[in-house]
This record gives structure tokens, C-alpha cells and sequence, in this order.
């Protein structure tokens, strides 16, 4: 199954307590998967809180295929299919893997069970006995990864999924990820990492002072020393 996903997110205002931070994010995934680059402070977890329900949109809106999400309580947009992957990965440290996993099971119906997250990410499988607190960032991350898919996500968001980890652990999670749209999983990523928001995506919009700045090809921002000066005050060259 490809996915046909479409999220449409226009006009968004959201503010954090007194602050507003996001100014009229214009955004459109329509594809298997977009990223978002930007500094820190740009506001991308503010726009992944908004996207789940986290932080309510002070104006805009919010389509998901269709259904306006802005003002629904994070459990209902769950329901309609968008999952995250949070920064810092929110592992429970007293849970071992297995029960992590066990607890997702089953909320929406698709094809993911635990047997298969524990075939994608084998070293889950051997790990599978350990509590949170035992495992390392990879493995954080590989089991955060895990317990969103089998909500059966048709949206995925990851926020900064690549930080800390090793780069043969991030390939490995771009392989991952790179396969999802055969579900019919759209993926969102935010990344402050160049290279990995480049690789996960053909697409990359560029988040600044809480708007999106630009949106290109990922081939001609990974190109382009400029570019990423400009938007991201670094160079990959
Ligand atoms: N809990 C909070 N209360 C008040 N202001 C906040 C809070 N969290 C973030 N902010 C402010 O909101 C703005 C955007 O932060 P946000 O975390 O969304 O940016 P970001 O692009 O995700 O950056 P980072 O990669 O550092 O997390 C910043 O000015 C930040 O200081």
C-alpha cells in the first residue's frame, strides 16, 4: 500500500504560555515523508506539540486527509491515526522492553505486532528482558520507534529521533523509516542533523523564528552552502 496521506497545516498560531512562538506556520506533506530543519528555538517541537494536541492552536488549522485536528484532545488525534516519537524518546525506566511494546498493541489495526518491531530492530529482541533504564540511546530510541508503529501510525512524527546516537544506528533508523510509506505511513521528521534530515526525506521545509522559511529539495539544500548558512548556520561542504 502507498501512502496517500495529506497534512495541511495553515495560518498556525501557537504560543507558549504568554510567548507566542509559532507565526503562521504553512506546511504540506502530501508525500511518503517531508522534514523540517531549523535552529534551535525555531519552534519544531512547539509544531510537533501542536500536531498531537499537546499545545492547543491559537489560530490556523490543521487538516490530516481531510480531518481538521486544531482544538481535538491528543487522544482523538491519536485515533485518527498521527503518532510521535518524542525528543529524549520518554522511555519508562521500571518497564522492560516487552511490556513497553505490549502496552502499545493493539489500539488501531494495521500491520505491525510486536514479533515484527522485534525483526526490524533485532537488538530489541535480545533485549527484550531489560528495563528502560538499561539500555542505551540506540536502543531508547529503536524501542521509542517500536512503540509508535504499533499505534499503526498512517502519520509518523519523529523530533530529533538521530540526536545522540551513533551514526551506524541512525542509518539503520533511516532504513527503517525509509520503508514505512509501503504501510501507507507518511513521516514527518524534525532534525537539527543536516545530513539525516537530507536523507530521510526528498523534501525539507526550513523552520526560522517560528514560521517555515523555505521549502526545497532535500538535493538542493544538501548542495547548496548558502542555503545552509543562511537558514541553518551550518555547512555540510
Ligand atoms: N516550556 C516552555 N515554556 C516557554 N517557552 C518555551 C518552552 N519551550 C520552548 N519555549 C520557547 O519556545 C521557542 C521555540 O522552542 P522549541 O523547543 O519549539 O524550538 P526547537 O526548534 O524545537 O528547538 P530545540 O531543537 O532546541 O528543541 C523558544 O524560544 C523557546 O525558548
Amino acid at each position: 500500500m502507498e501512502s496517500t496521506n495529506a497534512l495541511v497545516v495553515s495560518g498556525l498560531e501557537v504560543r507558549r504560555g504568554a510567548l507566542p512562538v509559532l507565526h503562521g506556520v504553512e506546511l504540506r506533506l502530501d508525500g511518503p515523508s517531508l522534514a523540517i530543519l531549523g535552529r534551535n528555538g525555531a519552534g519544531k517541537t512547539t509544531l510537533c506539540s501542536a500536531l498531537i494536541g499537546l499545545l492547543p492552536a491559537g489560530r490556523g488549522s490543521i487538516r490530516f486527509n481531510g480531518v481538521e485536528l486544531a482544538g481535538r484532545k491528543p487522544h482523538d488525534i491519536a485515533g485518527q491515526g498521527v503518532s510521535i516519537v518524542p525528543q529524549g524518546r520518554r522511555v519508562f525506566p521500571s518497564l522492560t522492553v516487552d511490556e513497553h511494546l505490549r502496552l502499545m498493541q493493539g489500539r488501531r489495526p494495521g500491520p505491525w505486532t510486536v514479533e515484527r518491531v522485534y525483526t526490524v530492530f533485532p537488538r530489541l529482541a535480545e533485549r527484550r528482558r531489560n528495563f528502560g533504564n538499561q539500555l542505551s540511546g540506540g536502543e531508547q530510541q529503536m524501542l521509542a520507534i517500536g512503540r509508535a508503529l504499533l499505534t499503526n501510525p498512517r502519520l509518523l512524527i519523529l523530533d530529533e529521533p538521530s540526536e545522540g546516537l551513533a551514526p551506524k544506528i541512525v542509518d539503520h533508523l533511516l532504513e527503517v523509516l525509509g520503508g514505512l510509506h509501503r504501510d501507507g505511513t507518511s513521516v514527518l521528521i524534525v532534525e537539527q542533523n543536516l545530513r539525516v534530515g537530507t536523507s530521510a526525506a526528498e523534501r525539507v521545509a526550513i523552520m526560522s523564528g517560528g514560521q517555515i522559511a523555505l521549502v526545497t529539495s532535500s538535493r538542493e539544500l544538501w548542495e547548496d552552502d548558502g542555503l545552509q548558512q543562511r537558514y541553518l548556520g551550518v555547512s555540510a561542504h
